[in-house]
């Protein structure tokens, strides 16, 4: 038994949940008590103090992190979050979930996760830009393309990606695109990266809906929370497959559609743009996260943060399934009550896997100095989606269980597997 690592207390705690997540497979399968014990922890966790000179001359700290779950099955893999609330307990419980999510979806690394807590919206450019080089600086020995490969969560982009791989490769001394992943496409980052996690979250919808409920897609009606990578790629490609989006929602409020989205994606993307939040776009009427949460829909796709559906409002979701497009916004206590209704919920580790499968297309790409074309982006992206549904849905029905135990299951499988081949112990 570890004894220092202590979690906060309380239903939304991140780390906890994950920890209760990893229990609840050890009730299936029987996992070695040494690899449990191993899996429980990070293999590695990082935290550095960041000191900046802001623009107005004021100087500035920030803490910034980079866990270290797991490398069994290769390379450390996961996003950087620049966001106030990222913790330690966060991004903990976040490498685990990557951990579970490269082994899900059978690419070769394993997981990590790192965050800086600051609010992106309030440095210039040239801050954010000194803020990621600082940080880069600070990890410099922990990543590489076969250590460790950042990509992009919520508050980075392309741009921090290529920051990222810039101030690594001055180290390096050349270039090294494959440190990083999520990159624009001028620097080496695969062509349909950026929108590969909303297109994986409208595959697995459209796959869970026709297996789970018998139902088409097209027609279908959803809800989407979040209208950032993820959520604003979800309601692109559900909309281009004929479902029917009833609701949106940023940060800055709702808006609800009875028949669906009036307009074009590309005209709502561009009134988005121009007004800077859903909650100010010129057609439908305005509703609050919680309304959206629990709308009358047959898919409902939380795709911003954690711990949305709690105890709180669990037993008021009326979604016929539940497609989790963010990490970790069903708590493991609303798990109980979703199931208990007959909510199905999709997890998290298999509904927005399609990010990191196209990250690790994108490092397969930069090790081979490729550019594939996007359309065989796309194809590998639609077989792999819908094959590691299909598997996890197949797991859920033998065994009676739900399907994010049955995600869970086999992913942890895989990753006892591979440290038991290597030897660890
Ligand atoms: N970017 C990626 O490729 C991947 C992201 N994810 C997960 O998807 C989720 C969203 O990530 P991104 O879209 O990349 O982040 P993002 O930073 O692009 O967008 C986040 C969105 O959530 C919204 N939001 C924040 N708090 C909210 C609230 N209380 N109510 C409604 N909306 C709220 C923001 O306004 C924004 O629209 C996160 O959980 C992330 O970890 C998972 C897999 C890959
Ligand atoms: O693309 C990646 O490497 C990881 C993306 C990520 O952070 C996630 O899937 O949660």
């Amino acid at each position: 038994m570890v004894q220092e690592v202590r979690t906060e207390k309380g239903e939304e705690d991140p780390y906890s949940n994950a920890l209760a997540q990893l229990a609840s497979v050890a009730q299936v399968i029987e996992i070695d008590p040494v690899y449990y014990e191993m899996l429980k922890t990070p293999r590695r966790e990082i935290a550095v103090y960041l000191h900046m000179k802001m623009t107005d001359g004021s100087v500035k700290s920030f803490v910034g992190y980079r866990i270290q779950h797991n490398n069994a099955r290769g390379p450390y893999k996961g996003g950087l979050r620049y966001h106030p609330m990222v913790s330690l307990s966060e991004t903990r419980a976040l490498a685990m979930l990557m951990t579970w999510k490269t082994a899900l979806i059978d690419v070769p690394f394993g997981g990590a996760k790192g965050g800086i807590t600051v609010d992106p919206a309030q440095l210039d450019e040239d801050e954010l830009e000194e803020l990621t080089r600082k940080y880069v600086d600070s990890i410099y020995y922990n990543i590489g393309p076969e250590v460790d490969v950042p990509a992009p969560d919520v508050g980075t982009n392309p741009q921090v990606m290529a920051w990222i791989m810039n101030e690594y490769s001055k180290m390096k001394g050349y270039n090294v695109p494959a440190v990083v992943t999520g990159k624009p496409v001028e620097l080496g980052g695969s062509l349909g990266r950026k929108e590969a996690t909303g297109r994986g979250v409208a595959i697995v919808a459209r796959e869970a809906l026709r297996a789970i409920r018998g139902r088409d897609i097209k027609g279908a009606k959803v809800a989407v929370q979040g209208f950032g990578n993820v959520g604003s790629n979800t309601v692109r490609f559900l909309m281009e497959m004929g479902a029917k989006v009833v609701a949106i929602s940023d940060i800055g409020g709702g808006r609800y559609f009875p028949d669906g989205v009036p307009v074009s994606f590309e005209k709502l993307y561009s009134d988005f743009l121009a007004s800077g939040t859903v909650g100010k776009l010129p057609y439908g009427t305005p509703i609050g996260n919680e309304e959206l949460l629990e709308s009358e829909v047959d898919v409902l796709v939380p795709a911003a943060l954690e711990n949305q559906i709690t105890e709180a409002n669990a037993h008021k979701i009326r979604a016929g399934i539940v497609v989790e497009g963010a990490n970790g916004p069903t708590t493991p206590f609303a798990d109980r009550v979703l199931e208990r209704n007959g909510i199905v919920v999709i997890p998290d580790i298999l509904a927005n896997s399609g990010g990191v499968l196209v990250s690790y297309f994108e490092w397969v790409q930069n090790l081979e100095r490729e550019q594939w074309e996007l359309e065989e982006v796309n194809s590998k992206l639609e077989a792999r989606m819908v094959k590691a549904f299909k598997d996890v849905h197949k797991m859920a029905q033998e065994k009676g269980v739900s399907h994010r135990l049955a995600a869970l299951t086999l992913s942890v499988d895989r990753v006892v597997k591979a440290m038991k081949l290597s030897g660890w112990h």
